[in-house]
């Protein structure tokens, strides 16, 4: 056998509370200082080699896919089932990348746009000039919609209400004991919480179904996910079942809903924290004129920037390994048969190296270079890379570009916030509770030129304040 990569013997009982409950963040980087950018370390979900080195995350993103087998199936079962594109492997997996990819190319994209638009302005109409509110509950709410009506298509405000409700119920009953424990996957005569769990599951598969019959029985060949995958094709000229179409769009809900309201989340709070990235993208958002089409929006450098530094700085998913199938060579180590690889970006975006300053949340670093797909892991990479990844940019650019736009805000507080476990993701530690100012006042075509030529400066990269403890997860959950 070659080398295997240094590593601590075991993660202790602290750090494995430490890393599962609240972040990785700290014990890897810990292990990182000791043994370098790889390193090996016994988890209570197998062994896993741990990465925040470019070079070996080219290697595994580079491979062969059938290399490797996917990691923690039977832990995320409840989440993401066992026939859905997030954890079927092979030949199975490229089928599924096929059929679901069109929804996602950026031709589909455009139609999403005026209804992402319209939901953020009507979750941003319930906001009361001077009164606080919870932007995370908001951003939660606005990613919610868009996947009941534009990823499910979902349509008529009373089915839209019933689907939101079963979603929610579907997400509340997701109990930590047993997703931690499949163990507790039972029934225990119907009161336990899987039973919750398997009830709501139930109770959203019954209006997916109903959705997917009406639709049928309408013909309707609508434009929006939902129509896409119902007329997706398998080779041999098939449509996908029914329980096939529902199974997939319940890993669409689970991969795509926290995952873009976090990040949100996280621009809202860093912009406001910044006030001269905030005055930036204010004035790229003003040369626009008055209600810019949303892919005016999403066509904008600076408001792109800004997104892919919120998920540069604080990605909300750090949990996803492989599993290899044969001894794999990484840089010089060879990882055992067995055990699983994960590509970390919370060691790989906080390279110095890469990233000046990795503390500071400086969009404009994405414009002074370009960042290669094994240096900015936000959506992971290789063959399993992000399926929605195009989407999320496009709904995050658009639900930011809408609402700052338009209201004028502030955080009730500049305390920091920190980055921890919530559920399958990371995000903020508290609600990022901001205030309503009122509307903004578009700089005028003259006030626009002054501003562009004194244009504001990006925060100059100042020793870093201390860093508020992050947190993290990665093989836990
Ligand atoms: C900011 C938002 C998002 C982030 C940060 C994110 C991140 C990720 C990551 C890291 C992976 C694993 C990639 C890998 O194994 O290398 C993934 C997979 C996936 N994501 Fe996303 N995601 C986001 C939004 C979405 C959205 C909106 C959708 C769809 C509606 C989506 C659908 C998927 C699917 C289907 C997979 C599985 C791909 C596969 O295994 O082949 N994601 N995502």
């Amino acid at each position: 056998m070659g080398t295997l990569p240094p590593g601590p013997k075991s993660l202790g009982l602290v750090d494995t509370i430490r890393a599962g409950f609240f972040s990785s963040e700290p014990v890897f980087r810990r292990y990182a200082a000791e043994y370098g950018p790889t390193f090996r370390v016994r988890s209570p979900n197998g062994v896993l080699t741990i990465t925040g080195d470019p070079q070996a995350i080219r290697a595994v993103y580079a491979a062969d896919p059938d290399e490797f087998d996917v990691w923690g199936v039977q832990l995320t079962e409840p989440v993401f089932g066992t026939s859905s594109v997030v954890v079927t492997a092979g030949a199975r997996h490229r089928r599924d990348r096929r059929l679901l990819a069109p929804p996602f190319n950026a031709a589909a994209m455009r139609g999403y746009g005026g209804a992402i638009a319209d939901i953020s302005l009507d979750v941003a109409s319930r906001w009361r000039p001077g009164h606080s509110f919870s932007m995370l509950a908001a951003t939660q709410a606005i990613a919610l919609d868009v996947i009941v009506r534009v990823v499910f298509g979902v349509r008529g405000e009373a089915r839209v209400g019933r689907t939101r409700e079963a979603v929610l119920g579907l997400i509340e009953s997701l109990g930590r004991s047993f997703m931690i424990i499949p163990a507790l996957r039972r029934d225990f005569a119907g009161f336990g919480p899987y039973a919750r769990h398997k009830r709501a599951a139930r109770a959203l598969d019954a209006l997916l179904f109903e959705e997917i019959r009406a639709r049928r029985a309408e013909g309707d060949a609508s434009q929006d996910i939902l129509g896409l995958l119902m007329s997706a094709r398998h080779d041999d000229g098939a449509g996908m079942s029914d329980v096939e179409i529902a199974d997939q769009l319940r890993a669409l809900l689970f991969a795509g809903h926290e995952t873009t309201a976090m990040s949100l989340g996280w621009a809202m709070y860093w912009l406001h924290r910044e006030p001269a990235v905030l005055a930036r993208l204010c004035e790229e958002l003003d040369a626009l004129g008055p209600a810019p089409e949303p892919d005016a929006l999403a066509s904008l450098p600076y408001l792109e920037a800004v997104c892919l530094e919120a998920l540069r700085i604080h990605p909300p998913v750090v949990d996803v390994a492989r599993v290899v199938k044969r001894p794999f060579q990484l840089k010089g180590y060879t990882v055992p048969a067995g055990e699983a690889i994960a590509a970390s970006p919370l060691l790989l975006h906080g390279r110095e190296d890469l990233y000046p300053s990795p503390q500071r949340f400086r969009p404009s670093r994405f414009l002074e270079r370009k960042f290669t797909p094994f240096e900015f892991i936000a959506f992971g990479g290789g063959a399993r890379r992000c399926l929605g990844a195009a989407f999320a940019m496009y709904e995050m650019k658009v639900v930011l570009g809408t609402i700052l736009g338009r209201y004028r805000l502030r955080l009730e507080s500049q305390a920091p916030i920190r980055h921890v476990r919530r559920g399958l993701t990371m995000g903020p530690s508290g609600d990022v509770a901001m205030i309503l100012e009122g509307e903004r006042e578009r700089a005028s075509a003259e006030g626009r030129a002054a501003a562009v030529q004194g244009s504001p400066a990006e925060p100059a990269l100042r020793p870093a304040a201390p860093q508020p403890a992050g947190r993290c997860p990665m093989g836990f959950s």
